[in-house]
């Protein structure tokens, strides 16, 4: 069986209430949900007409308690869409159980989200991904869903989705292609690159042999976050789109003597937060949301 604290026991009555209370508390009806990763959280200034609502005071959400996390759920219109964007994710490094780290997705389908856009930072495996490229996410790899901690373990909800659903093909292909297209106009398409992310458990980076193992497994970036959202997402019927802000070179040399650090990942989010702003704002202005017909929309 999977362990007790990580099989999911928030039932569906949980959701709709915190639902239910942040719809009594904002009139936004959000369309698009996007989850800040570390250092990431800025994409959140974009919104206008604001609402927000610290962690803390929202029923049933788990706290942030990683830096470059604030712990804010902010309600708001970008490029005439109504958004939520996590100002701050949790992770399962935190101690939180994989049934709380992706509460807020199944919270965010009941509010009327069609799709959500995940963030992260990853550290960069492949050769051609250099500290500030931007990697959008093709598909994961799930190491501890591979081994039982996935947080749809524990009794199916059947009025969010299926007990065994696919996973094939859950990063929209037309968000891919899209936001790709976007990169050119933007004139990064030199920092853009399609690549797929693992998740690992964390807190600790990979040590070199993780590290070897991983790349001669065919990851391109290693994050600690991200796949149980877009699990939870994807058998919800939510559209995902994912990108990695690569912020350090994964150590694979036994010579060489580099070490990442969570301050140097904050670092790089900082230095990128505009162009990834740039890239999921013009994703957001191109999303087809409830029929609407405009061109180049997805
Ligand atoms: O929250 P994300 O996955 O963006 O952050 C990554 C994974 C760890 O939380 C942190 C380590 O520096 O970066
Ligand atoms: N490994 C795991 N998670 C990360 C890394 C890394 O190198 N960089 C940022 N998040």
């Amino acid at each position: 069986d999977a362990p007790r604290d990580q099989i999911c026991l928030s039932c569906h009555d949980e959701y709709q209430k915190t639902a239910d209370w942040l719809m009594s508390q904002t009139k936004h009806r959000p369309q698009v949900a996007i989850i800040c990763g570390s250092g990431l959280g800025m994409l959140a200034d974009t919104l206008k007409c604001q609402d927000s609502f610290a962690y803390s005071d929202i029923p049933g959400f788990p706290q942030s308690t990683v830096q470059g996390h604030a712990g804010r759920l902010v309600f708001g219109e970008l490029k005439g869409k109504t958004c939520v964007c996590m100002q701050g994710r949790f992770h399962m490094y935190e101690g939180h159980s994989l049934c709380k780290t992706t509460f807020p997705v199944r919270v965010f389908k009941l509010m009327g989200v069609e799709t959500l856009i995940v963030t992260n930072a990853a550290g960069s495996l492949a050769d051609g991904l250099q500290p500030g490229d931007i990697m959008v996410i093709k598909d994961h790899v799930n190491f501890p869903g591979l081994v039982g901690l996935n947080p749809l373990c524990g009794p199916n909800d059947d009025k969010f989705g299926p007990r065994f659903p696919a996973m094939s093909g859950c990063y929209d292909k037309g968000l891919r292609c899209v936001a790709m297209e976007i990169a050119k106009q933007l004139g990064v398409a030199s920092l853009v690159q399609e690549g797929v992310y693992a998740m690992v458990g964390g807190p600790n980076f990979e040590s070199i042999a993780e590290a070897r193992l991983l790349h001669r497994l065919g990851v391109d970036a290693v994050g600690m976050s991200t796949a149980p959202e877009v699990v939870v997402a994807t058998h919800c019927g939510l559209r995902v789109f994912g990108l990695s802000l690569i912020t350090n070179k994964v150590v694979k040399s036994y010579e060489d003597s580099d070490s990442v650090n969570h301050e140097g990942v904050l670092e790089i989010g900082r230095l990128r937060s505009h162009t990834v702003q740039q890239l999921v704002t013009e994703l957001v202005s191109r999303m087809e949301i409830n029929n609407n017909n405009t061109n180049n929309a997805v």
